[in-house]
């Protein structure tokens, strides 16, 4: 599986406030550049605090690009939501895009059965917290061979540090968020040790919008 993460981060490397609300960090052109993205994969993840937080629907997508690059179909929505905690009302839940759910062994089995009422597919993967590399092996045995990760920081840092991420790319917008609460596109506990940082490879930078997108492989 080819894992792609993308984000938009404040020119001080924030991905929102310290208020987690959703900030508009990039423009038209760039949301555009997404949604190309989107159409060149099987499946869109982002973790349960994104939907908590941004409440997204993740149904648009490039369909012209979609049907260039040879994909058939409409993107599944994917959430790790270890507790099952994704309301049942949440945007990411409605219209006819799939969604699949990963979830732990500890989502109580009461909002599991809700959210199956809302035709959600269930991954259970890991005891407390979602096995990612595990939910990730169950998602290519399903059919994504190409996934895309739209945030938000503790779930990219887990799929980090699990070694899952393929290719990074940020818009970097043209204003300053600060806050040290504030979300980052690798929050978690960090890495500590030098062998222990994941190391890029910078292949473009482009100016897009009032910023500039940069994209990375990760060396392996
Ligand atoms: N500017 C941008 O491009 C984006 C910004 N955001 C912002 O990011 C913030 C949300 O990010 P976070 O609070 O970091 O939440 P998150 O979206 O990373 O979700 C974290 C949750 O994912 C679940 N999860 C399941 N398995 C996990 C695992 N193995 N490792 C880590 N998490 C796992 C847990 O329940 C955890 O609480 C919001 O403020 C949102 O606005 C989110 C996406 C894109
Ligand atoms: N690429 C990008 N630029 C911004 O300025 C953003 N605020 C975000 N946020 C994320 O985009 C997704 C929106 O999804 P829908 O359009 O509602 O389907 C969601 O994941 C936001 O967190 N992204």
């Amino acid at each position: 599986m080819h894992v792609h993460v993308n984000a938009a981060v404040s020119a001080d490397g924030k991905l929102s406030t310290r208020r987690r609300e959703q900030v508009r960090i990039s423009g038209d052109e760039d949301f555009a550049r997404v949604d190309r993205i989107r159409a060149e994969n099987d499946a869109v993840l982002v973790g349960v605090g994104t939907v908590l937080a941004d409440d997204p629907s993740l149904v648009r997508f490039d369909r012209d690009h979609r049907e260039s690059v040879g994909k058939s179909g409409v993107p599944t929505r994917v959430v790790a939501d270890s507790r099952a905690r994704t309301p049942p009302d949440a945007a990411i839940l409605a219209g006819d895009a799939p969604t699949t759910l990963l979830v732990s062994e500890a989502a109580p089995i009461d909002r599991l059965s809700a959210l199956r009422e809302a035709s959600v597919s269930v991954v259970v993967a890991g005891t407390e917290r979602v096995d990612l590399p595990c939910a990730l092996a169950e998602l290519e045995s399903r059919g994504v061979a190409d996934l895309m990760v739209e945030g938000g920081g503790e779930l990219v840092f887990s799929l980090f540090a699990d070694g899952l991420v393929d290719a990074l790319t940020l818009y970097v917008g043209s204003l300053v968020l600060g806050g040290r609460e504030a979300p980052t596109i690798a929050d978690g506990e960090g890495f500590v040790e030098r062998a222990s940082f994941p190391e890029l490879s910078l292949d473009g930078v482009e100016r897009v919008d009032d910023g500039v997108v940069l994209q990375w492989t990760v060396d392996s």
